[in-house]
């Protein structure tokens, strides 16, 4: 079983070559530890999904968690709906994510209708859904992607349905993105990040994980047919938003 406390050590000694980023076993076994040190605000964030959810989900509608790691979100949903108010199914691409997320959900919250699937977010036949939420994924598709899976989220969210997308972002203006990202390795010295491991980190993101601005993240949803977007959570360069598919 993963232990939520082990803790993040992956880029603490020095590497000759730091080689990208994936989410293999290693990752697998700290995540909850690195994602709560490392993206601001990850615990308010999924709090407030259950509350999104309470509002927005219609009861017994079915909930898509795209790129659902260890299954954060159907436990955040799971700890504040009853069972009979949502089926869910968690997709992600990373066998070790899958098999543990799996064991963890079991565990948590037997009695809810939780399915893990392991499969491409952009090759799945979606069915439809009254909420999708993308927490922290979109950012890891190719930039070329991106239109076509919004696309097919839109089609398949039902009318009334929402949207909740999370993603590390990129301010267009040079001077705002350098503040930002500064202050962004400050919060990540102050969760007790060394300067090493912050460099090696992001090394190993390059052209891996690639943040578009909130201005695109807009025009990509509401070019897909989203009526209204709202941008409902900021933190440094870290943002969440709402897309309401028309009723
Ligand atoms: C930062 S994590 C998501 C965190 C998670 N949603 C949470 O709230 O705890 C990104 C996840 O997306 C998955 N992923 C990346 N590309 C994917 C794809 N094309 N299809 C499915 N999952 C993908 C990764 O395996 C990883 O588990
Ligand atoms: O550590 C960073 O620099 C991040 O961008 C954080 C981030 C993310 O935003 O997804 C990157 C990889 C890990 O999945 C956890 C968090």
């Amino acid at each position: 079983m993963n232990d939520p406390s082990y803790r993040d050590a992956i880029f603490t000694t020095p590497l000759d070559r730091v080689a990208s980023f994936s989410f293999d076993e290693q990752v697998v076994a700290c995540f909850p530890d690195m994602i709560r040190r490392s993206v601001p605000g990850y615990g308010q964030i999924l709090g407030m999904l259950g509350v999104l959810a309470e509002r927005h989900l219609r009861h017994g509608g079915h909930v898509y968690d795209l790129g659902c790691s260890l299954g954060a979100v159907g436990l955040a949903l799971a700890g504040r709906l009853p069972p009979e108010a949502f089926s869910l199914t968690g997709v992600d691409l990373s066998p070790a994510m899958v098999s543990q997320a799996r064991a963890l959900l079991a565990e948590e919250c037997p009695e809810h209708r939780i399915d893990i699937v392991e499969g491409d977010i952009r090759q799945v036949e979606y069915r439809p859904a009254s909420m999708i939420v993308l927490n922290f994924t979109l950012q890891f598709l190719s930039p070329s992607d991106r239109d076509g899976v919004i696309a097919q989220l839109y089609e398949a969210l039902e009318p009334g349905g929402v949207l909740v997308l999370s993603e590390k972002i990129v301010a267009a203006d040079e001077q705002e993105n350098a503040w930002l990202v500064e202050r962004y390795h400050d919060f990540k010295r102050a969760n007790g990040y060394s300067d090493l491991e912050i460099s090696q980190k992001r090394t190993a993101l390059e052209n891996v994980l690639i943040p578009d601005t909130l201005e695109a993240h807009h025009a990509r949803l509401t070019d897909a047919g989203f009526s209204r977007v709202t941008t409902w959570f900021q933190y440094l360069n870290f943002a969440s938003m709402i897309a309401f598919k028309d009723a």
